[in-house]
């Protein structure tokens, strides 16, 4: 089953309403019956949760990812609803996929909130925006499609305290106002607000904007660093943030582009 990384437009933890955009960093999960010899904390939790609710096997995981871990760019939502969809599809047990993701998540430690936001992004595509204290979905659009995605891609995230955060509530809860109506003024208030509040080093951000990004700042928790522009607008930002390490030039997932992609290969 394949899924999507993706990147913030709102951060849930503040105040549990929460924004996020597919983007093209791939997922691929498969399962098949056997003995997986590493598990992370996320992929036993969900393998213990339909063992002991449905009585499956013991299962192998293949995870093939295109998304650095531990760096805000959703990599624990789009492994935990494949790896929830490839099971259901497998064994034909009908689950609410993102919300079994959010629930499991929480369980296994790896989310504050459970992240629905991002694993409803993850899996339809498009843009999600959510109210992850209740598992419910606001609505879901698609991104501008003229815009360039740049991503400074930095994993393993150092030790924050994500609390924080909780203090900020009221912003975060204005931000996502805001983004109901402007994803992209949304997305660059969050990510200025993240990096400010968690202590990012604001250089690449500021270099970023310097260099024509309309929208720039962390995704996630950190610390990777996200940067918008207009199509063919994307060179001085590209050489900007290429001094600070690798830059990955992506697109926006639509919604329903799993399967578009699925059609496609018949
Ligand atoms: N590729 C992967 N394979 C297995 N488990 C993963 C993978 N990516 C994430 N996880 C699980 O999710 C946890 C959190 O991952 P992380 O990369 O921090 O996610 P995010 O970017 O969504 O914050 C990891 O500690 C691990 O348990
Ligand atoms: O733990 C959580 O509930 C969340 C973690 C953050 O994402 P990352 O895990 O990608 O940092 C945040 O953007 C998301 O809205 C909610």
């Amino acid at each position: 089953m394949q899924t999507f990384g993706g990147i913030s437009i709102v951060n849930a933890i503040p105040s549990w309403y929460g924004s996020s955009m597919a983007i093209d960093l791939k997922v691929n999960v498969d399962v098949e019956e056997g003995h997986s010899t590493f598990q992370s904390s996320l992929v036993k939790t969900i393998l213990d949760y339909f063992r002991e609710t449905y009585n499956i096997p013991e299962l192998k995981v293949n995870i093939r990812s295109e998304i650095p871990q531990m760096s805000g760019l959703k990599s624990s939502s789009a492994v935990s609803t494949a790896l929830i969809a490839a099971i259901s599809e497998k064994f034909g047990i009908e689950v609410d996929i993102p919300k079994l993701s959010a629930i499991l998540s929480i369980k296994s430690g790896v989310s504050v909130t459970g992240a629905y936001d991002d694993a409803t992004a993850a899996y339809y595509g498009g843009v999600s925006f959510t109210y992850n204290k209740e598992f419910k979905l606001i609505k879901m659009e698609n991104f501008p499609e003229d815009i360039s995605i740049l991503i400074l891609a930095i994993g393993n995230r150092p030790n924050i305290d994500l609390k924080i955060l909780k203090k900020y509530n009221l912003l975060f809860e204005e931000i996502f106002k805001i983004a109901l109506r402007d994803i992209i003024t949304a997305m660059k208030l969050n990510g200025l607000a993240i990096a400010e509040i968690l202590g990012y080093d604001k250089e690449p951000i500021i270099s970023a904007l310097k260099n024509g990004a309309i929208a720039s700042g962390i995704s996630g928790n950190g610390p990777s660093i996200f940067a918008l522009c207009k199509e063919g607008d994307d060179g001085p930002i590209y050489e900007s943030l290429s001094k600070y390490g690798k830059v990955i030039v992506t697109r926006a997932v639509e919604i329903g582009d799993r399967y578009r992609k699925i059609d496609n290969t018949r």
